[in-house]
């Protein structure tokens, strides 16, 4: 690309599913599909999953990024103007928001542990339980999850069936019968995703899941899964907050409930899912591992 700017940034992740933050209160980094795809290269870039925009929900109306504010969000909230690694526009993202949340407290964009983060599908609140310069726990309220129905995907070789998921952005959450940790870990899922077009017109993201167990450590999980997942405009992520949420969701409603608690386990880490009156909340870590500056022309 040409006349790659110099930018401050900041690295992290949840459960290891990596981003760079960009603090950017105006609006005023020209964040083509160009820069962000040259951002998440890991050889030539700094590598990431998906970028976080942070600035104002108002500034990003002035500029022109946003058409509107969203649902719930005000001019003055800090939004999350999340990006796939691919440069692709996605209306949300769980894991970046526990992240965007941790990097707002820590630099001291807010000064309360509880705020609306805002995002395309709308505002999004969060509770921090605990931060400090690297390391966070955050709760954030996920919105409505909608249960769309049976669907299919090609992937790792075989055909799965699964629910169609909306938790702001869509989602195919596959929990298999019979499927052990070790066959999860075993599947190859560098191969892509082929899904039905018609029933997916703008793509989705594709899970994996065993099915639910009774948790048996005594916290506050009702059950237990492993998950894996192929993200759209990405490809297999070590984790996925929303695609956690569509997953949780569709277990327990395979499993002939409607809310619940449920612990699961992705190869970034652990987090827990909490499903109640067709909403849910996402509890997990954040951490923070880098902050610096890319020079002009870095990507040239
Ligand atoms: N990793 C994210 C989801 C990011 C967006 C997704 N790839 C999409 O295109 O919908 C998460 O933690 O939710």
């Amino acid at each position: 690309m040409k006349n790659s700017p110099a930018l401050a940034f900041v690295k992290g992740h949840g459960t290891q599913n990596d981003f760079v933050i960009l603090p950017d209160r105006q609006a005023q980094i020209e964040l083509t599909e160009e820069l962000t795809a040259a951002l998440c290269d890991r050889q030539r870039g700094l590598g990431a999953d998906g970028v976080l925009r942070v600035a104002t929900a108002g500034s990003l109306v002035a500029e022109g990024v946003l058409e509107r504010l969203p649902d719930g969000v005000s001019g003055v909230d800090w939004f999350m103007d999340y990006r796939n690694a691919d440069g692709s526009i996605a209306e949300m993202c769980g894991n970046g928001v526990r992240v965007f949340a941790h990097f707002c407290r820590a630099e001291g964009l807010v000064d309360s542990d509880e705020f609306t983060v805002g995002s395309r599908a709308g505002a999004r609140p969060v509770r921090i339980h605990s931060a400090d310069e690297t390391d966070a726990e955050v709760s954030v309220s996920m919105g409505p999850v909608v249960l769309e129905g049976a669907g299919r995907v090609g992937i790792a070789g075989r055909t799965l069936t699964g629910e169609a998921v909306d938790v702001g952005n869509p989602h195919l959450a596959c929990v298999v019968d019979g499927l052990t940790v070790a066959d999860l870990a075993g599947l190859d899922l560098t191969t892509g995703a082929e899904l039905d077009a018609a029933q997916f017109p703008h793509g989705a993201n594709v899970e994996i899941l065993t099915p639910l167990t009774a948790a048996s450590d005594g916290g506050s999980a009702d059950f237990h899964a492993h998950m894996r997942v192929f993200e759209r405009g990405v490809g297999e992520t070590r984790s996925c907050g929303t695609g956690l949420v569509a997953a949780a969701a569709a277990a327990l409603s395979g499993a002939g409930r409607e809310s619940g608690a449920v612990a699961i386990t992705v190869p970034g880490g652990d987090v827990l899912v909490t499903v109640a009156d067709g909403s849910a909340v996402l509890r997990g870590p954040s951490r923070l591992v880098a902050r610096g500056e890319l020079l002009a022309g870095w990507a040239d």
